[in-house]
């Protein structure tokens, strides 16, 4: 409505200032910067994602995340607060809400003592919610691993960056891609990596990835790719790496549990991860999955 279209507000570049950078990847960086039109130092801190590289095809992708996370109110989902029309560049900047306590991954290292089984279930419910609003949207994630996952506060965690976010078209079940990409394989489901198949279940296969990540305190050391790497043999290059992984979950192997995983949970995770995409669980009942854990653990946070 109109009001809503209100909300979709324009910052200027010459009141955004720079303060740090939050985050790099390949084509794009956040950075947190002040609004401050009054120049006080009183306007708000937000976090500014723009594009490294002004390729075609990033530029086009890049508006098509824009439009991605414009569309999307959920308390699960990081906010979009607007965008920057950037004069001197040809590219605009993405302008979102500023989560202070920066990525799950990061979040993790620094409180890992006070974070208890009950807590690592909240913020896997809370990712699922996330998911299921994607999911109501005919959205697939296809990135969706911890390093994606931003820390609001102790008791909050939101899925961020849609960069590889796709709608699924009316007609079909599924998203195919054309080229692979830099693809997270050891965050995909077999027939993403078999046959750039993206859809709502392999979004699922995902997400049990990320409660393995959750139960092992995002530690590095138990990081999926090394714990597939370390399968499979470091000896292997990255194109036959995929064949290789591909194999091993043919052959029915998958990531073992991490120390100190209660059973429910890891029971959870291997229903994400069943081949056949069908016989995966729905985001809605893994709801129910994780909730149901959650009454088990009778232990006090201390956190
Ligand atoms: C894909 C390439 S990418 O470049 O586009 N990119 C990387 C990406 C991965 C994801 N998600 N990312 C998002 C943010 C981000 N960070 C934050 N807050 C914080 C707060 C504190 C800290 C922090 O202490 O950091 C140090 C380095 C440890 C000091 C970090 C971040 N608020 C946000 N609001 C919206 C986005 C966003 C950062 N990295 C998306």
């Amino acid at each position: 409505n109109m009001f809503k279209k209100q909300q979709q507000d324009v910052f200027e570049e010459r009141y955004l200032r720079f303060i740090s950078v939050l985050g790099k990847g390949n084509f794009g960086s956040v950075d947190l910067c002040r609004y401050d039109p009054w120049g006080d130092n009183t306007g708000d801190l937000v976090a500014v994602k723009e594009l490294q590289s002004n390729k075609q095809t990033t530029m086009a992708d890049f508006q098509r995340e824009i439009q991605t996370i414009s569309s999307l109110h959920c308390d699960y989902i990081v906010k979009y607060k607007g965008i920057c029309y950037s004069a001197g560049r040809l590219s605009t900047k993405l302008v979102m809400e500023y989560l202070p306590y920066g990525s799950l991954i990061g979040y993790m290292e620094k409180h890992r003592q006070n974070v208890c089984t009950r807590k690592l279930l909240l913020f896997a419910s809370q990712i699922c919610k996330g998911m299921e609003y994607l999911q109501s949207m005919r959205y697939v994630h296809r990135d969706l691993a911890a390093r994606n996952v931003l820390v609001a506060s102790d008791t909050l965690v939101k899925i961020a960056d849609f960069g590889l976010t796709k709608i699924i078209p009316v007609d079909k079940e599924y998203y195919r891609v054309t080229q692979p990409g830099e693809s997270p394989i050891f965050w995909y489901a077999p027939e993403s990596i078999s046959e750039l198949k993206f859809s709502h279940k392999s979004d699922v296969w995902s997400f049990g990835i990320v409660l393995h990540e959750l139960f092992s305190y995002c530690d590095i050391i138990r990081n999926p790719k090394r714990l597939c790497i370390q399968k499979i043999g470091s000896y292997v290059q990255s194109p036959s790496m995929a064949i290789h992984l591909l194999n091993l979950l043919k052959d029915n192997w998958r990531l073992p549990a991490p120390p100190q995983c209660p059973p429910k949970v890891h029971n959870i995770m291997i229903q994400c991860w069943e081949f056949n995409s069908e016989d995966r669980p729905s985001f809605s009942s893994l709801q129910d999955l994780i909730e149901n854990s959650l009454l088990d653990e009778r232990e006090g946070c201390k956190g």
